[in-house]
């Protein structure tokens, strides 16, 4: 145990994390250079195209240091907010952290909200000076900012480059160095932390632990404390490139498990593994993951209900955040009200549909949980606006609320104020981290980020803001429900609970939005919002005024055949409602309000 180092890499999405990974492995031969894959971390196909690492994972390396041997098992953890319970969870199961700070960019929201996690962890913190092979890095002051920060000394400070390949050796150096080994008993009941579940379709759910406590053997019957669920231990292992499977495992160790799971449901990060026979108490601090953005999806064509259904179902087997229930729209027929972590999940989600399971879907609009509380009944947790009670019978509305940590240059704090404001956020707190980058921190409606928020953050601070945001409980709000009408019909997917303050506006912007994104069709269309009885604005898409295929009369008949083409395709992401057809970006008008 003397010779392990389990350590993680915490920074700010961007801050060169995954290259500086590759770059440990591949001077530590854990990796031959010819097997190198850019980011052989990230190894899912839309992580790697999105350039962000979605779900954490862990690599065992071995290092020679001073004469010894030693394992350094490195636990990889996501960087984006959505995600930020691995994060948690990663970070619990190391000693040790790198922190890496982009020196052209000096330190941002997550960086701060990572190192407290990791701080409140006691893991001791290895700063590390990314990038530095860049023409406009400034090392200086970001390691004044560093210092500032975590207190260290200037010359804990670790230059490095994971694409030029500079600071590798030292930074592992120091993880042997600096970071304390694992402690624990080897003979106490077993305890074991899981940090992360990967799918495997042929072999179950893999399962990814750290032993605190005690010692894990093949074959062994295990218990999963949170669940209750017991099973058989088939296999277990270190996690190099490949699986290497082991007879036994002891306190400090980490590596993996196979036991025939199939469901992502069964396996939960933070959970304990414990034995059947002489079972250890739970690591503390499980908490459930729980959705914070609400959508409809709908198949395009109501005939792949089913097969939407079954496809939601395999999707949920490896994405275990994912919840999801059955939903009737009258605009919409039938779907599924689906929670999501934040917006980024809900875009994977659709994208995995689209690509693995080759469905095309709708998307309605997001909405947060509202609690109404009402006369009638006890408090109805409002996930879609159709779900909204009568308002007769509503005594009061809680809306979830958000602390925001945002960081930024100084000469943009004024414009961040106003858009905060804007979205009814109120100033906590500001701080100045040097002369030139301020914290702030605010309290405002999670359902104000949800929309655009981080889009309009970065266009007023130029790309030099961050976010970082955690849920601090639902207080009181006046909120109303908005509905769309489209010649005179209401169109429930196209509801969306606002403040009351803001809904004419709302309406308004909504309404000509709409009219901008329904495609003409042969007859006039009119757009109405309503509260409750009252028309508060009105738009009309003008009839159109030909056929389409009129002007290819004549004409050649391959350009007749690609509009049509062009025609049926672009019909892919639209539903008909009533006699009018919707695409796709008019569910989601809303998000794109300026
Ligand atoms: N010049 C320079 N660019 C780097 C360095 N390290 C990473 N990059 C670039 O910075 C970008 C982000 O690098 P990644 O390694 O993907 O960053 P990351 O922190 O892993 O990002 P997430 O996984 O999304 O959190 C990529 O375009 C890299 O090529 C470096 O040391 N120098």
């Amino acid at each position: 145990m003397k010779n392990i180092r389990n350590f993680c890499i915490i920074a700010h999405i961007d801050h060169g994390k995954s290259t500086l990974a590759d770059r440990l492995l591949e001077y530590t031969q854990t990796v031959a250079e010819r097997e190198m894959q850019h980011q052989l971390l990230d190894n899912m196909d839309l992580e790697r195209e999105r350039g962000i690492t979605i779900k954490s994972h862990a690599i065992q390396m071995n290092f020679p240091y001073k004469g010894e041997e030693y394992v350094l098992n490195l636990i990889d953890t996501p960087g984006h907010v959505d995600f930020s319970y691995e994060v948690s969870r990663s970070i619990a199961a190391c000693e040790g952290a790198l922190l890496i700070v982009d020196s052209s960019q000096g330190i941002e929201a997550q960086t701060i909200s990572n190192l407290y996690l990791a701080i409140g962890n006691d893991l001791e913190i290895i700063p590390v000076l990314n990038k530095i092979d860049l023409p406009h890095a400034m090392p200086e002051e970001v390691s004044d900012q560093i210092i500032e920060l975590i207190g260290c000394e200037r010359e804990d400070i670790i230059h490095a480059s994971g694409k030029a390949g500079i600071g590798i050796e030292e930074i592992l150096n120091a993880i042997c160095d600096r970071i304390p080994a694992p402690k624990g008993d080897p003979e106490a009941p077993l305890q074991a932390l899981i940090f992360d579940s990967v799918f495997n379709s042929y072999r179950g759910i893999e399962v990814y632990f750290r032993i605190f406590n005690g010692t894990l053997k093949k074959g062994e019957k295990v218990k999963f404390i949170n669940t209750g669920k017991t099973y058989e231990a088939d296999e277990i292992g270190v996690l190099k490139l490949n699986q290497e499977s082991r007879q036994v495992m002891g306190a400090g160790n980490v590596g993996y498990l196979i036991s025939g799971i199939k469901n992502a449901k069964e396996v939960k990060v933070g959970d304990t593994i414990t034995h059947v026979d002489k079972p250890g108490i739970g690591i503390q601090g499980f908490e459930d993951v729980k959705p914070m953005v609400f959508a409809g999806i709908y198949p395009v064509e109501t005939s792949e209900y089913e097969e939407l259904r079954s496809s939601m179902e395999k999707l949920q087997l490896n994405d275990a955040s994912l919840v999801w229930e059955p939903e009737t729209s009258a605009a919409l027929g039938f779907g599924f009200r689906c929670g999501f972590l934040g917006m980024l999940h809900m875009e994977i989600v659709q994208e995995r549909l689209e690509r693995e399971f080759d469905m095309t879907v709708i998307t309605t609009v997001p909405s947060v949980q509202f609690h109404a509380y009402t006369t009638k009944e006890a408090m109805v947790k409002v996930n879609a606006p159709s779900e909204m009670p009568e308002p007769n019978y509503i005594d009061h509305i809680e809306e979830p609320f958000i602390k925001a940590q945002i960081i930024s240059k100084s000469e943009f704090v004024g414009p961040i104020i106003t858009l905060c404001m804007d979205k009814r956020g109120i100033l906590k707190n500001q701080t100045y981290l040097t002369s030139d980058r301020v914290e702030m921190t605010f309290e405002m409606p999670l359902a104000e980020i949800v929309f655009d928020f981080f889009d309009k953050l970065k266009t007023i601070s130029r790309g030099y803001a961050s976010l970082d945001y955690e849920l601090i409980g639902f207080r009181p709000s006046n909120m109303v429900k908005l509905d769309i009408m489209l010649n005179g019909e209401k169109v429930d997917a196209l509801s969306a609970i606002v403040h009351r303050d803001k809904a004419y506006d709302w309406g308004k912007r909504l309404c000509e939005k709409l009219r901008e994104l329904l495609p003409r069709q042969m007859f006039e269309i009119a757009i109405q919002a309503a509260i409750g009885q009252k028309i508060i604005s009105r738009e009309t898409v003008k009839a159109m005024r030909k056929n389409v295929l009129a002007k290819c009369y004549g004409g050649d008949i391959s350009r007749k055949r690609k509009l049509l083409e062009k025609q049926k395709k672009g019909k892919k992401r639209m539903r008909q409602v009533g006699n009018v057809e919707i695409p796709q970006e008019a569910f989601l008008a809303v998000l794109k309000l300026d």
